[in-house]
């Protein structure tokens, strides 16, 4: 069962259609991400999901179920920096959140202890770094102890040492089991920290699916051997193969699909070219999108 299931979620604002029709799910224990430059409807679809805003159609279902208050009381979100009391300290902040909240109003010491913030929990927060002060929002979102969590780019505003300090107490959270949905713009963030992703742009979802997948389908192969010319002209009948360029001293093939390294290997001794050189690239989650985006442009 997905912990959250969109179907054609659509949403306007006047003359800005913000979200056109978006469809995915989330499966349990994943970390989310919800990707896209400024303005492709990332807040609108978080707003949408956390009831702060009514989508004009399509429907979304928390737990297999249409959401309902009760659900969203057992789900963690952080949409934007909560209004903390800057002459109050990080433990007093919380307490007063576990009182709006309703939730976790025993679970102050073990929040503040998994956010890193334990030893500062009696200094007012005017004193906090601007990372200490995500932490204490994160901290607020964790108390209760709610299986989900979704975050609105969490590591915004933040420095070097903040971003990574977000993203530890995210691949901790994610690793205790724990769901984790978050919009974020920055690729290598989402590659970072995700395990799934959903690429949105001007509202339109352009791709959605596991990370490794959606990196994988873009991974090429670089090869070379005596004859690159020859090399080349093989690798183009290589079922699945759909590019083979010569490229500096090498041979930069791309498929359809993952490709094996050793049936290539194979295909080109059985065809009499012995190669020097076979590596598996990688691309990086932001190629992938930045292709992505600029084909769905054109
Ligand atoms: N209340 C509103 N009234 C009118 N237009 C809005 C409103 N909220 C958002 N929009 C527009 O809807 C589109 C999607 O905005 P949204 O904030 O959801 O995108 P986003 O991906 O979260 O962007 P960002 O990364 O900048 O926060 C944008 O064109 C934005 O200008």
């Amino acid at each position: 069962m997905s912990i959250l299931s969109l179907q054609g979620i659509s949403k306007r604002y006047g003359a800005v259609q913000a979200l056109s029709g978006v469809t995915f799910d989330v499966p349990p224990g994943s970390v989310f991400g919800i990707l896209g430059p400024n303005g492709s409807g990332k807040t609108t679809l978080l707003g949408i999901v956390t009831d702060v805003l009514k989508a004009d159609s399509g429907s979304f279902q928390l737990f297999g179920k249409p959401g309902n208050a009760m659900q969203r009381r057992s789900i963690g979100t952080l949409l934007e920096t909560p209004n903390f009391y800057h002459y109050l300290s990080g433990w007093k902040n919380l307490e007063i959140s576990a009182s709006i909240k309703r939730r976790g109003a025993d679970d102050i010491e073990r929040v503040l202890k998994v956010c890193g913030l334990y030893a500062r929990r009696d200094a007012a927060f005017k004193t906090y770094s601007l990372g200490m002060k995500q932490r204490l929002a994160l901290a607020a979102v964790l108390l209760g102890d709610p299986d989900v969590l979704i975050l609105d780019e969490p590591t915004n505003g933040l420095d070097p040492s903040g971003i990574a300090e977000v993203r530890g107490i995210i691949h901790d959270l994610a690793r205790s089991g724990k769901t984790i949905i978050l919009a974020s713009h920055l690729l290598d963030e989402v590659e970072k920290v995700c395990t799934h992703v959903a690429i949105l742009q001007r509202g339109q979802l352009l791709l959605s699916g596991a990370v490794t997948e959606v990196i994988q389908r873009n991974d090429f192969v670089e090869l070379s051997a005596a004859d690159n010319q020859a090399l080349s002209a093989l690798m183009l009948r290589y079922p699945g193969c759909n590019s083979a360029v010569i490229s500096g001293s090498s041979v930069i093939a791309t498929f359809d699909s993952y490709p094996d390294t050793a049936a290539i290997n194979g295909w080109c001794a059985n065809n009499g070219i012995w190669l020097s050189q076979l590596q598996l690239r990688k691309k990086s989650l932001e190629k992938a999108f930045l292709e992505l985006t600029h084909t769905s442009n054109s």
